[in-house]
């Protein structure tokens, strides 16, 4: 059967589930009888959402009951000049968001960063946590399970790197809580993000740790990985790429192109992120990165859950004084945790993998992490524009300005 409002009238009647109707049309029709029940339920006209410009098939392993697409505008930003450890040259970034005067933004503090000859990025830490908890008797058995784990680190690399072809078990990292224990895995998942491949990988891991432990599995992922959720282990360990960008901003385009001083500048982002992040407890010592960790993310096919993690960032700002008395502006990010990849995920959906494309990034690097390393470091950039920008404008007294004319 391959006509809609058949496939709909079975749903409503109690023949098929709305979650199967795929077993019985092509994804295209099944996620068109969907939008007619939900339509009529709702009285919500869904012709925009129907309006997707992909085959559904190709979203199967991204979304259970397909009714169409969001669309997100995308622009891009740029070029964006990058010197790291993995991407070198100008890189045009696209971004997705629906806030207006964000890419505007980003764009200034690019051209900023471009005057001033680039930016420097490097991925200083690499590795993708999942962290599952068992239960144990007591502080005894918790103390015999972290030594097994101790001594025994090749036998759960071995099964745990039986599941995949591309990931590496790097470390376990156990924590002991009362009848508790914690064992972080941490991967280097290559181009991938990883999720999935870490969580089967440990999954393999946990049988060898039951058969060998008096340690009982009681949950896959315990909450130490830490995913998705603010969570200060990230901040600190680190999770998927630890990347920084800096750039030494000479004062005179500081105060031609954003309208302000390297002091005021530093003094804004010494009180602001700095220390008014402090008193609001915040983990993100930052203005905006997930500003652009999010655009990227979803303009890119990332897991956009995961901006939580990409928030976790340190802008820093300071003044350096050049020998003609002229003063300079050295910014700097630090995102402890940016979890990125260039397969996998979201990253093979139509736009998304143009998007990556527009970078030289589409698929697996060349050695394997490569692309995911570089994207990360792009990123990084980007998010530096973005705080020399917004930064310069709050100096400034622009910032609602430039949202009465751009952003509504
Ligand atoms: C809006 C600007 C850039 C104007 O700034 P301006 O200096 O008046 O702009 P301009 O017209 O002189 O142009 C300067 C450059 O900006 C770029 N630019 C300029 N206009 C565009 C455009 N339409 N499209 C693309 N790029 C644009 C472009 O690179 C241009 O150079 P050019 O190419 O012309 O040589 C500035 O006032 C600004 O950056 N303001 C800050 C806005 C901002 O950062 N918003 C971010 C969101 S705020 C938020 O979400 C978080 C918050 C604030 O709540 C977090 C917190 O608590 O801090
Ligand atoms: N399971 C979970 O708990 C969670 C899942 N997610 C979801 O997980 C997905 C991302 O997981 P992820 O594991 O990244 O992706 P996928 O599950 O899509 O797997 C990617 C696979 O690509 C293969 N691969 C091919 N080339 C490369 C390369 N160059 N580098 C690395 N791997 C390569 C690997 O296969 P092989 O391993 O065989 O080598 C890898 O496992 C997202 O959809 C996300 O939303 C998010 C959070 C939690």
């Amino acid at each position: 059967m391959t006509d809609p409002e058949d496939l709909a009238a079975r749903v409503r009647d109690g023949d098929v589930r709305i979650h199967e109707l795929e077993d019985h049309a092509d994804y295209d029709t099944a996620a068109e009888a969907r939008r007619l029940i939900v339509e009529r339920e709702t009285g919500a006209d869904l012709e925009a959402v129907g309006d997707y410009s992909f085959p559904a098939e190709q979203a199967e392993p991204n979304i259970e009951n397909m009714i169409g697409a969001a669309q997100v505008p995308m622009g891009v930003v740029g070029p964006v000049p990058v010197h790291g450890g993995a991407a070198d040259g100008d890189h045009y970034l696209p971004l997705a968001t629906t806030e207006g005067a964000l890419l505007a933004s980003v764009n200034r503090g690019l051209g900023v960063i471009r005057a001033a000859g680039g930016a420097d990025a490097r991925v200083t830490k690499n590795g993708m946590t999942r962290a599952p908890v068992f239960r144990v008797d007591g502080v005894a058995e918790a103390a015999e399970t972290v030594e097994w784990v101790e001594d025994n680190l090749e036998t759960l690399r071995e099964a745990a790197e039986s599941t995949t072809s591309h990931g590496e078990l790097l470390d376990v990292e156990p924590y002991v809580v009362g009848d508790s224990v914690y064992l972080r895995f941490a991967y280097d998942t290559k181009d991938a993000m990883g999720m999935n491949m870490a969580t089967i990988a440990t999954g393999e891991a946990c049988e060898v740790v039951e058969a060998e432990t008096p340690a009982s599995l009681v949950a896959l992922s315990g909450n130490l990985c830490s995913d998705k959720k603010p969570a200060a282990i990230n901040a600190v360990e680190g999770r998927g790429r630890s990347v920084t960008a800096d750039a030494v901003i000479p004062g005179e385009l500081v105060e031609e192109r954003l309208h302000t001083t390297a002091d005021a500048i530093a003094e804004a982002n010494t009180r602001k992120n700095l220390i008014g992040s402090a008193k609001a407890g915040s983990l993100g010592f930052n203005a905006h990165a997930a500003n652009v960790v999010g655009a990227a993310f979803l303009a890119t096919g990332q897991d956009e859950a995961q901006v939580v993690e990409g928030a976790n960032t340190i802008t820093t700002m300071d003044t350096r004084e050049r020998e003609d008395g002229t003063t300079d502006l050295y910014a700097s990010v630090s995102l402890a945790s940016l979890e990125v990849g260039t397969v996998g995920g979201g990253t093979k959906l139509p736009t998304q993998a143009e998007a990556l494309e527009v970078l030289g990034l589409r698929g697996g690097g060349d050695p394997p992490g490569s692309n995911a390393d570089a994207l990360a470091e792009i990123i990084a950039v980007g998010a530096l524009a973005g705080e020399l920008s917004l930064l310069g404008a709050l100096s400034s007294r622009h910032l609602a300005s430039a949202h009465e004319d751009l952003g509504r």
